[in-house]
């Protein structure tokens, strides 16, 4: 249970990955500011972060299951809170998807979003009646840059994040005027089990109804151009948990937090030009004229960005 003064803080998401490194440091933080319920679909999985939270566990953290997609599992979760008092949820959990349209059935991609948005929007909706009663409260939404910029062969995963985007920007306005804050973390490419789980399914995938030519630009043009960006620009969990961390502890937080400074060129690039045609344009010949030639196009992104550029994003240290 919290102690007093204690913020309470729910993450959803945290077997692994972004939502486990978040739950470990705050849970770990020096000054025993927060008490962690760390929430997982299948307790099952527990194990790793019950590792990593060390004597944390039981004290500043306590585990729950939770799965987003079910509304009887929300409100289980949250009323097992002390008071439903939650001070921070962190909406972490997702889901993604990769690869042509073509092959992908209607099923999958609406898991996507039944995860990504609905998940969200569902723990949304059962925290916020508590926040607002209460004139108080802080809501933390992992987004992604590709809810910003949209990254070929990504198309729904990518919708599923946008869609996260236009729901948070909306409500964030109105919840500012009960005090209730709204941040969205915005990482690029992140070393943790989201990448594995792609490239397996990616290379279980048989393809139905896609033609040769679009099969071969994404597996020999998209696939290691992507894995290139991984390499060049990926981030580790302990990154983004201590991007988040800040973001929880600043006296006004911002509404967007990229946490990687080699993105801001390429959301900049949007905002440049109206018409969309730049990002198009450019993405297409990052990919298809320079695919080839991809850690060369990293250098020339690695340059764009000025240290004017990287005062607009939040630094892990
Ligand atoms: N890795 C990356 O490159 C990036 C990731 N993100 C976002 O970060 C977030 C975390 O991803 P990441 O840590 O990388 O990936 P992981 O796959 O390591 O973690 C995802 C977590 O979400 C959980 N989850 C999936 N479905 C549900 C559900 N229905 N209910 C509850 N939990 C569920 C998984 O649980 P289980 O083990 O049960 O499957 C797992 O704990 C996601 O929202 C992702 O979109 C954003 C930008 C980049
Ligand atoms: C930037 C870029 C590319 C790939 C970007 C990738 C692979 C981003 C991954 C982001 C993730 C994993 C976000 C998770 O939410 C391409 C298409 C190769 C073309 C050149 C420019």
């Amino acid at each position: 249970m919290a102690s007093s003064g204690q913020k309470v803080v729910l993450i959803t998401g945290c077997s692994s990955g972004i939502g486990l490194r978040i739950a470990v440091l705050l849970a770990k933080d020096e000054k025993k500011r927060y008490h962690v319920i760390a929430t997982m679909r299948d307790l099952k999985k527990k194990d790793k972060l019950v590792e990593a939270a060390g004597d944390a566990y039981g004290q500043t953290l306590t585990l729950q299951p939770l799965d987003v997609c079910s509304d009887e599992s929300v409100k289980q979760c949250v009323n097992s809170v002390k008071d439903r008092h939650i001070d921070i949820l962190i909406n972490n959990a997702g889901i993604g998807l990769l690869g042509p349209i073509e092959s992908i059935s209607m099923e999958e991609m609406k898991k996507v979003f039944e995860t990504n948005f609905f998940g969200m929007v569902r723990m949304i909706k059962e925290v916020i009646p508590d926040m607002k009663k209460r004139r108080s409260g802080h809501i933390v939404v992992m987004s992604s840059v590709m809810g910003l910029q949209g990254v070929v062969f990504n198309d729904v995963y990518t919708a599923s994040k946008f869609a996260v985007e236009g729901f948070c920007e909306s409500l964030a306005v109105q919840l500012l005027k009960f005090n209730v804050n709204m941040s969205l973390i915005e990482p690029g490419p992140v070393h943790t089990e989201f990448e594995m789980k792609m490239m397996e399914d990616v290379a279980k995938m048989e393809f139905p109804g896609a033609d040769t030519d679009t099969i071969r630009y994404f597996k020999d043009v998209y696939i290691p151009s992507s894995m290139d960006i991984f390499e060049a620009m990926g981030q580790t969990p302990e990154d983004i948990a201590k991007c988040t961390k800040k973001v929880i502890e600043s006296s006004r937080p911002r509404f967007r937090n990229l946490t990687n400074s080699l993105y801001t060129p390429i959301v900049a690039m949007k905002y440049a030009d109206e018409t969309g045609g730049l990002s198009v344009h450019t993405f297409y010949n990052l990919l298809f004229n320079f695919g080839p030639l991809m850690h060369f196009s990293m250098t020339i992104l690695k340059c764009l960005t000025c240290s004017c550029l990287r005062r607009r994003t939040i630094s892990p240290n």
